[in-house]
């Protein structure tokens, strides 16, 4: 049984409604501590939703979400932002300032002393394979796509929070980029064990990564499961997205069910 210590994000009975129409509802889930849950689903089916609803970003308009074992209405939302890192497709960086700057906002926020943030931003970098020395006076429009994707990642593990949330972070990419950036998050993730909150419409993407895939639609979790039972599953809106697999593989995917 999954002791409640393990548990780093609880959904329970959650809905969201705008103007009375529900973009999410029904949810209840937990994320296990160390695992990477997907949320997979087509565009507009709630998993953006479903994750402001953990970094309350959004509230919700009844149930509870817990982080940690407290309601999102109950934490001060800096101090719980604070403690997640958040990865958005587009990076959010700031353009005016350095990698270096930008990286290292939260623990400044903070208040830590120059010479820890900077030893903290080149290993970062370093850690997301970007040389501090090439790469910290630059600004985010003096790199790649890929490149700042890098610093996005590195930016959201700078505070060393437990908890990542990642929306679509490689999907600007291009495929070789992207898989080469997957691979190398998910041997990071392997090391630093952080709980990851991933949002796909990939199922390739998906099925790399996950400890566990959620499938979304219409505001609904319609299963939340490893990869191997994923496989299994009869469930149509299941069958839809595995006929997107091209070359389907079984041994290459589901291989990281276990937690
Ligand atoms: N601020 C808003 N005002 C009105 N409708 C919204 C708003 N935010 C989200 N929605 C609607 O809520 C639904 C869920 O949106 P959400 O962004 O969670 O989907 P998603 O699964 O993340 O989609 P995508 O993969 O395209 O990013 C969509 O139908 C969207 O149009």
């Amino acid at each position: 049984m999954v002791q409640d210590n393990e548990i780093a994000v609880e959904f329970h009975n959650v809905a969201y409604l705008l103007n009375d129409r529900p973009l999410v509802s029904n949810l209840n889930f937990t994320v296990q501590r160390g695992e990477i849950l997907i949320l997979l689903g087509r565009s507009g089916c709630g998993k953006t939703t479903t994750m402001k609803l953990i970094n309350r970003l959004l509230t919700p308009s009844s149930g509870e979400v817990r982080v940690e074992g407290i309601s999102t209405n109950e934490w001060n939302p800096i101090k719980l932002r604070r403690s997640i890192g958040y990865v958005i497709q587009e990076t959010g960086l700031f353009p005016h300032f350095t990698i270096a700057q930008n990286v290292g906002l939260v623990p400044s926020l903070e208040g830590w002393k120059r010479d820890r943030l900077s030893q903290r931003v080149n290993q970062l970098l370093q850690l997301v394979g970007l040389d501090p020395k090439q790469f910290a006076d630059r600004y985010p429009n003096e790199l790649s796509g890929g490149q700042r994707q890098r610093v996005g990642v590195a930016r959201a593990l700078a505070a060393d929070p437990p908890l990542l949330l990642m929306d679509e972070p490689f999907g600007a990419l291009d495929p070789i980029t992207r898989i080469e950036i997957q691979k190398e998050f998910l041997q990071l993730q392997k090391q630093l064990g952080k709980t990851v909150v991933f949002v796909t419409h990939d199922i390739q993407e998906a099925f790399l990564l996950a400890s566990r895939i959620g499938l979304m639609e219409s505001g609904k979790m319609l299963l939340i499961d490893t990869a191997s039972e994923f496989l299994k599953s009869e469930q149509k809106e299941v069958k839809q997205f595995l006929q997107c697999l091209p070359f389907f593989n079984q041994s290459q995917y589901g291989s990281s069910d276990s937690i």
